[in-house]
């Protein structure tokens, strides 16, 4: 995929938790599956998150940088033009630690399991860098936007009013889960599937997502440069 002159595109992960999605990049880089990419870091917002553990073990540089922790909001705030003050301030913040010069500027910003919604804050300075941005989410365009999708759509298969649902790959727009989807799969339901049991089959199809979404961005990437 990468001719021998490229080098691959440069990727930053952000993940908030167990990071499987990240770890199937990881393994698919390690497996040269996937040639065309670089992982230059990961950035969490959780101090606990497995994905840690394995940005270490694949020695992979992480930064982590917290809405409450960072001292950008006071826990517990409840007044909303605080909340939205401190979050606009954090998202500006860390977009600035994306871009600081001291170190390696990525290409693309991946998504896995990030669970922080962003504003323009973050997004514009982003963008005018030229960095995209996709996320991995599990449901289908337009349908169950947000956190804990894989519950809602398990529990409307339960009530009789789904056959399916699927997962999607997508560029990140302020609009949460509207941006153009890049790589899509339906998943249909399975009678008499318990939910663990369901969200194990809707991981191990995210994992194989991931990658060929990412394989397929970080070309148009590699072919894009100095264009
Ligand atoms: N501006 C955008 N920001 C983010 C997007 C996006 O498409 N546009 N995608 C999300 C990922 N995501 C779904 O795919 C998602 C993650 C988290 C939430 C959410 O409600 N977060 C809450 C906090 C939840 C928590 O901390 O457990 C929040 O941010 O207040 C919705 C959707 C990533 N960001
Ligand atoms: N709305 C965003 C969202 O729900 N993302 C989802 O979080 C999980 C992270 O798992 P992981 O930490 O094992 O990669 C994945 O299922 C991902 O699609």
């Amino acid at each position: 995929m990468t001719g021998p002159e490229e080098s691959p595109c440069r990727i930053l992960v952000m993940a908030s938790g167990f990071g499987s999605n990240f770890q199937a990049l990881i393994d698919a880089i390690s497996t040269g599956q996937l040639r065309n990419s670089r992982i230059i870091s990961l950035i969490t917002n959780r101090r606990n998150a497995h994905a840690i553990v394995r940005a270490d073990k694949a020695g992979i540089p992480w930064d982590y940088f917290n809405l409450i922790s960072n001292g950008f909001l006071r826990k517990g705030e409840t007044d909303e033009q605080k909340v939205a003050e401190g979050r606009q301030r954090y998202d500006a913040a860390l977009a600035a630690r994306v871009l600081s010069t001291d170190k390696e500027r990525p290409e693309l910003i991946i998504l896995a399991g990030w669970m922080h919604v962003f504003s323009g804050a973050f997004l514009e300075p982003i963008e005018r860098a030229k960095i995209r941005i996709i996320n991995i989410h599990p449901a289908l365009p337009r349908e169950f936007d947000g956190a804990m999708a894989i519950e809602r759509a398990f529990e409307e298969f339960k009530a009789g009013r789904l056959t399916r649902t699927g997962i999607m790959a997508h560029y990140v727009i302020d609009e949460v889960d509207r941006g153009a989807p890049i790589v899509v799969k339906e998943i249909e339901f399975r009678k008499g599937e318990e939910l663990e049991e369901f969200k194990e089959r809707m991981h191990f199809h995210e994992h194989e997502l991931i990658v060929k979404a990412t394989a397929k961005v970080a070309q148009e990437i590699v072919e894009g440069r100095g264009t």
